[in-house]
């Protein structure tokens, strides 16, 4: 699963579309970033659930559109995206403050209404300044496409992403890709990543992710992480989701190994 660098085939050995290309040797032409505008506080949003059992009061805000913290180069790639959605080969993913939610016909699930804990992703207010990124999903159920917009507060070396915010990335386009595939809720059990070009605070970066292998529980994904050009592959990542029942109560914890 998931192959060498630049070059992939699944398992039924269709050939893959290349996505990214790199020479292996040569030096990466590391983009200067962009300066990190000033990010500007969201307005106060209303909280409200997404459910198919509860009624909501309020209508709860999509976030996954463009702001004023979207960069010129974000807003083209995100209308590029969403003329592919014209033709119902794609669709993008609604992305709310709250958890998962944002696939209501998958995650039946009852929101209480209230502050409530927030997405990971969605954890900044202010436009710009964390995760800006908009999700869809192809018609087979089985690929989902990440647009996403670094924001300055996810530096980890000066300048560059916190390889913790590729990997929350990477969960995040891989897991929708498997919650859709397995229509009921699944969770991480394992995630690997070659991280191999450091990505520059302010880029837009694409990440593609698809199912690999679907067997009984388990679903085996990959994901590419590459600059909207695909010249430069910033991460590639193989995972492995699990099916459960409802996500509200994963399974008890496996007994500590003894020492
Ligand atoms: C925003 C929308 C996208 C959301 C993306 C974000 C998703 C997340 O971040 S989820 C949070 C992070 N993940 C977690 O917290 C999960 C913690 N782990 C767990 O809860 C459990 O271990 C869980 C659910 C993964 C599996 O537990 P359980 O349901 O009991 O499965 P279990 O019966 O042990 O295993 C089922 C099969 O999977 C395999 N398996 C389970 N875990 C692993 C693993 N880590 N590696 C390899 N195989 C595994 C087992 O070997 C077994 O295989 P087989 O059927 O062939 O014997």
């Amino acid at each position: 699963m998931g192959g060498g660098r630049g070059r992939r085939s699944n398992p039924a050995g269709d050939s893959i579309p290349q996505l990214c290309h790199r020479t292996p040797g040569v030096p990466i032409d590391v983009p200067v970033p962009t300066p990190p505008h000033v990010p500007q506080p969201r307005p106060p949003r209303p909280h409200c659930c997404v459910s198919l059992q509860a009624s909501c009061s309020v209508s709860p805000q999509d976030l996954a559109v463009p702001n004023a913290g979207w960069s010129a180069a974000m807003c083209e790639q995100y209308q590029r995206l969403l003329r592919c959605t014209t033709n119902g080969s794609w669709r993008r993913i609604p992305s709310y403050r709250r958890g998962l939610d944002h696939l209501p016909e998958v995650l039946q699930m009852t929101v209480d209404p209230g502050p409530g804990p927030r997405l990971f992703l969605r954890n900044v207010d202010a436009e710009g300044a964390g995760f800006e990124y908009a999700i869809f999903l192809h018609a087979s159920g089985r690929r989902t496409r990440c647009l996403c917009q670094v924001g300055p507060y996810l530096e980890g070396h000066q300048g560059f992403a916190h390889g913790g915010a590729i990997a929350t990335l990477v969960d995040t386009t891989v897991g929708t890709c498997a919650l859709a595939a397995a229509k009921m809720s699944a969770m991480t059990a394992k995630l690997s990543i070659s991280y191999l070009a450091p990505v520059p605070l302010g880029a837009v970066v694409v990440a593609d992710s698809r199912v690999e292998q679907h067997e009984g529980r388990k679903i085996f994904l990959s994901c590419q992480v590459c600059d909207t050009q695909r010249d430069t592959l910033y991460a590639e990542a193989t995972a492995l989701f699990i099916q459960v029942e409802d996500n509200n109560s994963p399974p008890s914890p496996a007994a500590c190994p003894q020492r």
